[in-house]
């Protein structure tokens, strides 16, 4: 009883979080490009309780629409029309930007806001092209400037347990990787930007780059070689009969890693329903097997909700022993420090720790460009091996 009211209780505060108490420290205000869904739990939530983070300003591409996101959301400045977006980053006072327009938009708005001298948060999968992805950073390096891509889940302490035990020796050598990322059909309506080529669409894109950058986080490498790719298409409900798909529905690819390491991912947008009227549970998982035992996260992209650490080790005479851990604050593994919560949601995490960087001091994790760029070269490697190709290069040119 007292463990369902704890998760009633960290599930309400995560998405209504206690407003901070201000200190003498200068807050960084953030202004976001276009009245996102995702922004909310993301940025506008979290800042709400973190002292030093003021969510700004608001621009969108209809005025109408940006003064009533402004309106709901308590966001003071507004920007609206053809030019809302240039206009917000020209407004001295935004200190950092959070982009999270639809990917095939990352690289442009990522280099104006650079080129305004604005550091950036910006959304996951980070551009189109890892050479997008290259001159973003390059960029973010010349201008002395923070670039974040926002790969929330490796903030949590429940991934980065995960990593502790692997990496302890527990388990002894990795030999394979499983990462899914599924959700029902219905969840993502028709009409998506996740469903729009044009705007950098598809399952491996959206699902699949956390399930990618998980196999790299965990094993503590890239890949060698995509062995197999496969995809099921995306078909609009108006598709004519001879429609070819160029977005993934659906997605699952097999990788070599070194020391002989294969890992699988899945991901998809839309699992259909069994027998057509029932749907599926969504897998979001990541399982790691190794030499001396097995280990499993349930839910590593929203582990704040709900999560499960199984370590099942073999104990030498045939035996399993099974063992499950939750990690909900940095306290649990000994770092006081952090003085998180345990509704602190992955978005919270992540931006004490994009915060603490601009503030020159440590954040407790971070990632940096050579995992960016890693994760969408190895994202349009996978596209290449299954057929159809690297969402389109941004015709933006700086
Ligand atoms: N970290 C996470 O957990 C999540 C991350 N994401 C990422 O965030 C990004 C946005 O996702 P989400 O919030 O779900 O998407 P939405 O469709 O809700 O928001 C995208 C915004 O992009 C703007 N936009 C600008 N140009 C276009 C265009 N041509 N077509 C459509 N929209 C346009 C719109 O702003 P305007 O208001 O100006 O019209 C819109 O508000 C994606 O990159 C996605 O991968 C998404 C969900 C979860
Ligand atoms: O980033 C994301 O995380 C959660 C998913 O449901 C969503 O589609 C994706 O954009």
């Amino acid at each position: 009883m007292a463990s369902v009211l704890g998760l009633v209780k960290r599930i309400y505060t995560a998405f209504h979080p206690p407003a901070s108490i201000s200190t003498e420290s200068q807050p960084i205000k953030f202004g976001i490009l276009g009245a996102a869904a995702i922004a909310p739990p993301a940025l506008i939530g979290p800042a709400s309780n973190h002292p030093e983070a003021i969510v700004y300003a608001v621009a969108a591409r209809d005025e109408g629409r940006a003064t009533a996101y402004a309106k709901k959301h308590g966001i003071p400045k507004v920007y609206g029309g053809a030019n809302g977006y240039q206009e917000l980053l020209n407004d001295p006072e935004v200190d950092a930007i959070y982009n999270p327009l639809p990917n095939g938009l990352h690289y442009e708005w990522t280099m104006k806001a650079l080129a305004a001298g604005k550091h950036v948060l910006l959304e996951k999968p980070s551009a189109d092209t890892a050479e997008e992805t290259r001159l973003m950073f390059e960029l973010a390096e010349r201008k002395g400037l923070v670039l974040l891509e926002a790969f929330h889940y490796r903030f949590h302490p429940a991934i980065q347990r995960v990593k502790v035990i692997i990496d302890s020796g527990e388990l002894g050598a990795i030999k394979s990787i499983e990462t899914n990322l599924a959700i029902p059909k219905g969840l993502i309506k028709d009409g998506d930007i996740r469903y729009d080529y044009s705007l950098g669409g598809g399952a491996l894109m959206d699902m699949g780059c956390y399930t990618l950058n998980c196999i790299r986080y965990l094993s503590g490498s890239n890949p060698v070689e995509v062995l197999s790719a496969s995809y099921e298409g995306y078909k609009p409900p108006s598709a004519p009969l001879d429609f070819t798909p160029n977005v993934d529905r659906r997605t699952t690819a097999t990788l070599s890693l070194p020391n002989n390491v294969i890992a699988t991912l899945t991901c998809d947008l839309g699992i259909p329903y069994r027998y057509g009227i029932i749907p599926n549970m969504p897998q979001i998982n990541a399982i790691v097997r190794c030499e001396g035992g097995d280990i499993e996260l349930f839910n590593f992209v929203m582990p704040t909700l709900y999560h499960s650490i199984t370590v099942q080790s073999k104990d030498g005479t045939g035996g399993v022993k099974t063992r499950t851990e939750k990690v909900y604050k940095f306290a649990e593994l000994q770092e006081p420090d952090m003085n998180d919560e345990e509704w602190w949601t992955t978005y919270r995490y992540q931006l004490e720790a994009f915060i603490n960087k601009l503030k020159d001091r440590k954040p407790q994790t971070w990632l940096d460009k050579e995992d960016s760029v890693a994760n969408i070269e190895w994202i349009e490697k996978i596209y290449a091996k299954g057929g159809l190709g690297s969402r389109p290069k941004s015709t933006y040119v700086p």
